[in-house]
C-alpha cells in the first residue's frame, strides 16, 4: 500500500518506519527540508538498532521516499497526519491533502485535538479518523483509533484491522472523547498526584506509582520528562474542554523558568541525569487510583471503551504492568 504522511518529525518519521518495516511504500513530506533529513537520520539509526532483531535496514529504507511537494499524495491509500499540534496548522495541512486524494483514508495522531472538530476541515470526513500512536511508534505497541462523529463504521473498521497488520495492538475509541482513553486515565492520575502534594513530596508519591503501581516511571517525573510548559497547556487545553486535568503549582514553576528535564530542573534536578528515588514510603496507593478507576468506569459506561480494551491500553500506554482494574481488586476500590 502507498502511505503518505504528513510532517517529519518525532512522530512522522517514526510512523512512517512502522509502516515500510510492514512492507509499505512510504512517502514523507514536511514543509522544512532539513526535517526531513533528521526524520531519515532518525529512522536510520533507529534501524540499525533493529539489524540484530532481523530487521533489514536496506531494505526497509529503500521503501522510504522524502519530499516537500505535496501533489505526491495521489494516489496513496492512507495518510497520516503528524503536524504540529495546532488547529489551525492541522485544519491547513488536512485541507489541502484531502482536496488532493479523495479516496485515501485519513488518520490524525493528534493527542488533544477533537477528532470531529479536525473531520470539518477534510473533503470526506466519513473517511477521516484518529490513529493515535505512542511515543516512540516503532517501540510502542499501543495505537489508540479514534472515531469521529463522521467517521464511517467502514473507515473505523478498516484502520482497525490495518493497525493489527502492523504488528500494533488498536485500542478501538468508539466516541470522540477529550484525551481519548489512555491520557484521561493518565490525566486523573496526574491530578490525583498533583493534590498529594500538600501532605506529600514528589518523590514520596513516585515512590509509590512505582513501587505499588508498578509504573516504570513516576508520575512527577513523567510530567518534568515531557516538559512542564507542555502539561501546563494540556491542562489548560482540559479545562477549556471541560475535563478535570488540574495541577496548581505548574503555572508558577513554568513562570519560574521549571520546565522539567529540558531545562534542568522541575519536580526533580535532572542536571546529573535521570533522578533517583530515595523515599521509602509515600501516600496510600488507593489515593492515587480512586479517579483513575472512576475514569475507567466512565469510559466503560459511555460505551468508549470495553473495560478489557481499557486494561490493555493502560498495560501498553502507560508500563502498569498489571492493569488498573487489577490493581483496583488488590486494594479493594470498588470499579
Ligand atoms: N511527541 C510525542 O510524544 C507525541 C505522542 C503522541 C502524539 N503526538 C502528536 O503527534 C503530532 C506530531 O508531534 P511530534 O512530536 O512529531 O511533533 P514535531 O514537532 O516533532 O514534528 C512536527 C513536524 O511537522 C512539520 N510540519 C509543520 N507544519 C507542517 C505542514 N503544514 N505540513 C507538513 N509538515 C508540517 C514540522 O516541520 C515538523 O517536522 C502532534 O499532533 C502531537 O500532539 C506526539
Amino acid at each position: 500500500m502507498k502511505i503518505f504522511i504528513l510532517g517529519s518529525g518525532v512522530m512522522g518519521s517514526g510512523i512512517g518506519q512502522v509502516f515500510a518495516m510492514a512492507g509499505h511504500e512510504v512517502t514523507l513530506y514536511d514543509v522544512r527540508e532539513d526535517a526531513l533529513k533528521k526524520g531519515m537520520e532518525s529512522i536510520g539509526w533507529s534501524l540499525g538498532k533493529l539489524a540484530s532483531k532481523g530487521v533489514n535496514p536496506d531494505e526497509v529504507m529503500k521503501r522510504i521516499s522524502t519530499t516537500t511537494n505535496l501533489q505526491e499524495a495521489k494516489g496513496s491509500s492512507t495518510i497520516i497526519e503528524a503536524v504540529y499540534e495546532d488547529l489551525k496548522v492541522k485544519g491547513d495541512a488536512l485541507r489541502a491533502v484531502s482536496a488532493l486524494e479523495k479516496d485515501a483514508v485519513i488518520g490524525s495522531n493528534t493527542s488533544s485535538l477533537p477528532i470531529t472538530e479536525l473531520s470539518r476541515y477534510v473533503v470526506i470526513p466519513e473517511r477521516f479518523l484518529g490513529t493515535h500512536f505512542f511515543n516512540p511508534p516503532v517501540l510502542m505497541k499501543l495505537v489508540e483509533v479514534i472515531k469521529g462523529d463522521l467517521t464511517s463504521e467502514e473507515t473505523f473498521n478498516h484502520t482497525v484491522s490495518l493497525m493489527n497488520s502492523l504488528g500494533k495492538y488498536p485500542l478501538p475509541v468508539r466516541k470522540d472523547v477529550f484525551g481519548f482513553v489512555v491520557n484521561r486515565i493518565l490525566f486523573r492520575l496526574f491530578t490525583s498526584a498533583c493534590s498529594l502534594l500538600e501532605r506529600y513530596s514528589p518523590q514520596e508519591v513516585d515512590y509509590v506509582a512505582m513501587r505499588e503501581l508498578g509504573m516504570p516511571m513516576g508520575l512527577f517525573m513523567l510530567l518534568d520528562y515531557t516538559g512542564l510548559d507542555v502539561n501546563y497547556y494540556i491542562t489548560k487545553e482540559a479545562e477549556r474542554r471541560g475535563f478535570p486535568f488540574r495541577c496548581s503549582v505548574l503555572e508558577a514553576m513554568v513562570k519560574a523558568g521549571k520546565l522539567g528535564r529540558k531545562s534542568n530542573l522541575g519536580f526533580y534536578d535532572w542536571s546529573k541525569g535521570r533522578p533517583e528515588i530515595t523515599a521509602n514510603a509515600g501516600p496510600d496507593p488507593r489515593e492515587l487510583l480512586r479517579d483513575a478507576l472512576a475514569e475507567v468506569k466512565w469510559l466503560e459506561d459511555n460505551g468508549v471503551a470495553s473495560r478489557d480494551e481499557i486494561e490493555t491500553g493502560v498495560k501498553l500506554g502507560l508500563g502498569i504492568r498489571e492493569g488498573l482494574v487489577y490493581l483496583g481488586r488488590k486494594f479493594n476500590i470498588e470499579v
